[in-house]
């Protein structure tokens, strides 16, 4: 761990995220390689799986009756209005919320409620809509923060310095490089996070998901806020995952053109239901999104405009 001279806050938050992922690698096994797809009777489990997740807070639905699948490998993204229930689904799958309905599989593991403590070592990273960077920290720090659950060393350990601590210290040190040169973060790894332009930040919190090679990648709004220059660069960023990592990945995001271009499959959300599931080809020239996008059936309109 680099504890680095920075504000006392942030090196104190970083001390106790890593005392506690190093706790929750120690209770479960090293998160399974990415692109590596269990086999259930010679056929490919899907990486994530929902299976009629239903969930409501007070008399709102949120979500009703949501079945997917998502590929190994495949880069799908969830949309839909506001309040169509987008978070909500991809708070079930990290865990963030119990469903009041249905399981979610997550490869060979089946959980009415996904333990996030466990999250990390399942394969599963994520990213969130406001930014979750320790501003304080420099970008390469940041970056190491992902990689902590796969070290096994306790604090103690590290603090102590000893070759075990060292040896995890100089291997998520070198992960992380590989990761910020892979996401041409090279320039500002020594910079403050905190000052970096945001479409910058963006791609560090995405380096700081991808350190420890996730099978799972949520990225919850990936392009919010950013330039058009900076959204083009990141989708490119994010589609070049996938390729090389193998990385399935499942975003939520407003822009559809952007999500048009990057997406496999594309499911749709309308008032907690899912509408629609398809490539983008098919969701596009889908009555049932044209009319939950524009809000009432036009006819004659046989294709969304993006
Ligand atoms: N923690 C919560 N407490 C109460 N209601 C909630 C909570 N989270 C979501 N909701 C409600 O559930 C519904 C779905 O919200 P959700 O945030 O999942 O939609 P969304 O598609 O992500 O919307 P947006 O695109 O605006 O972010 C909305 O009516 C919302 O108000």
């Amino acid at each position: 761990m680099s504890l680095v001279a920075t504000s006392g806050g942030d090196a104190l938050v970083l001390a106790r995220t890593h005392e506690r992922a190093a706790e929750a690698a120690r209770e479960a096994e090293a998160a399974p390689p990415a692109a590596e797809a269990a086999l259930v009777g010679g056929a490919p489990v899907p990486v994530l799986q929902l299976e009629g997740i239903s969930l409501s807070f007070g008399g709102i639905t949120a979500l009703d009756g949501i079945d997917l699948a998502v590929a190994n490998g495949e880069i799908r993204a969830i949309i839909g209005p506001n309040g169509a229930g987008k978070s909500s689904l991809l708070n079930v799958v990290s865990g963030l919320y119990r469903p009041d309905r249905g399981m979610v599989r997550l490869g060979s593991e089946r959980f009415a409620h996904v333990p996030t403590s466990r999250l990390a070592a399942l394969g599963v990273a994520r990213t969130f809509q406001n930014l979750a960077l320790f501003k304080g920290l420099p970008v390469l720090d940041n970056v190491i923060t992902g990689f902590v659950h796969r070290r096994r060393a306790g604090f103690v350990r590290q603090i102590l310095s000893t070759p075990q601590a060292r040896r995890e210290e100089a291997e998520s040190r070198a992960a992380s490089e590989d990761v910020i040169a892979f996401l041409h973060l090279d320039a500002v790894k020594h910079q403050l996070a905190g000052g970096l332009p945001y479409g910058v930040q963006k791609r560090v919190e995405l380096a700081r998901a991808l350190v420890a090679r996730p099978q799972l990648l949520l990225l919850d709004e990936p392009l919010a806020g950013v330039t058009l220059g900076e959204k083009q660069e990141l989708a490119a960023h994010i589609s070049n995952t996938r390729d090389a990592y193998g990385t399935t990945i499942v975003l939520i995001e407003h822009d559809i053109g952007v999500v048009m271009g990057l997406s496999d499959r594309i499911a749709v959300l309308d008032y907690g239901r899912k509408i629609a599931d398809g490539t983008p080809d098919e969701v596009r020239s889908d009555q049932a999104v044209i009319d939950a996008y524009l809000g009432v059936a036009h006819e004659g309109e046989t294709e969304l405009v993006v």
